[in-house]
């Protein structure tokens, strides 16, 4: 089995976002076209990563920090309070404690974003202000995304007035499921305009979109609309983030890339709840596109419990033992 016997540069102090964002491009129906996906031979690469690739044990804390700092972490419940709210905020402010921290030799790091419904924004910015942490809204009829058109408009505005400096949109299923690209295309460049100068991550909702072959085509689309990110899933879908779909839309973002010279995020989310499967990501990402994009301004995870298993794991790491998945609730 290889090892990445490198630690991840730099854990924590990051340097802010210098990418210039994606402006996007004319529908290129070719290239959209052109984009398959084989779904065998993908799957036989991402079901060999986790066999193929560990983290050389020494290494593991500051990769587990990385994670971190790259989770969006997400509460998007319907018995959502202000209260849980602000305690979710000040787990995101201080999410290992601090004797952890100094016992692994670690220096102090937050989350990349707190994930929140509309009406959850205002807690949210209170809690997190003075922080540098932004507020992520989930939008646009969020889960279904089946809302009238200009009310999905609306509810961005809304948002962002709120405070969300990025927006989680969901995109019309059925323009993915119909073929209709142009479709897509207008939606979305409609959603990017309405987000302003806050960023747009599309959720593609993989697990509703029949093949891969569409969701290549679907990422392709949503960045020539201009995604700042593109994301797996809502976490409410009953398939959620994988690896063989985040294969596909990492080599999206990949082509993109080198055809444009723009790099566009990517979030996989719901369901990865491991400090394992956390790890597995960040491998898959370092091989498919490299270090540049494991740092928040390019990579999240959208996860609502995977930090209480990576502070477990941490711990562990220090005292030999684990403590119960109760004691870190909210994360
Ligand atoms: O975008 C984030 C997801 O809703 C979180 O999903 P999860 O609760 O399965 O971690």
């Amino acid at each position: 089995m290889a090892e990445t016997t490198e630690a991840p540069r730099s854990v924590t102090h990051l340097p802010q976002a210098m990418e210039p964002r994606n402006p996007g491009m004319a529908l290129d129906m070719d290239w959209v076209l052109r984009a398959r996906a084989n779904r065998s031979a993908i799957e036989r690469r991402a079901a060999t990563l986790p066999g193929r690739r560990s983290v050389k044990k020494d290494f593991q804390a500051a990769w587990l920090a990385r994670a971190i700092s790259c989770i969006d972490l997400t509460t998007l419940s319907g018995d959502d309070t202000p209260g849980r709210v602000a305690r979710l905020c000040a787990k995101a402010k201080r999410p290992v404690r601090a004797d952890l921290l100094d016992a692994l030799g670690l220096p102090d790091l937050t989350v990349g974003a707190v994930c929140v419904y509309h009406d959850m924004i205002a807690p949210a910015v209170a809690a997190l202000d003075g922080s540098g942490i932004p507020v992520a809204a989930v939008s646009t009829g969020f889960p279904a995304g089946l809302s009238p058109f200009p009310l999905r408009l609306a509810e961005i505005g809304e948002s962002v007035k709120a405070g969300a400096r990025e927006i989680d949109i969901v995109i019309s299923r059925r323009l993915v499921l119909t073929g209709d690209w142009q479709g897509l295309y207008d939606e979305m460049r409609q959603f990017r305009a309405a987000c302003g100068e806050a960023h747009v991550k599309a959720i593609l909702a993989t697990g509703e979109l029949g093949t891969l072959q569409n969701v290549a085509r679907a990422s392709l689309v949503c960045m020539m609309a201009g995604a700042d990110f593109i994301k797996t899933s809502t976490g409410k879908e009953s398939v959620n983030a994988t690896l063989p779909v985040s294969l596909v839309m990492i080599r999206a973002i990949r082509d993109y890339y080198e055809a444009t010279g723009y790099r566009v995020g990517y979030k996989p989310a719901g369901g990865i709840s491991k400090a394992k499967d956390s790890l597995n990501y960040l491998a898959l990402i370092k091989e498919e596109l490299g270090d540049r994009w494991l740092r928040p301004d390019l990579f999240r995870f959208g996860a609502s419990s995977l930090l209480g298993d990576i502070e477990r794991q941490l711990e562990h790491r220090v005292t030999g033992a684990y403590s119960a998945s109760w004691r870190h609730a909210l994360g």
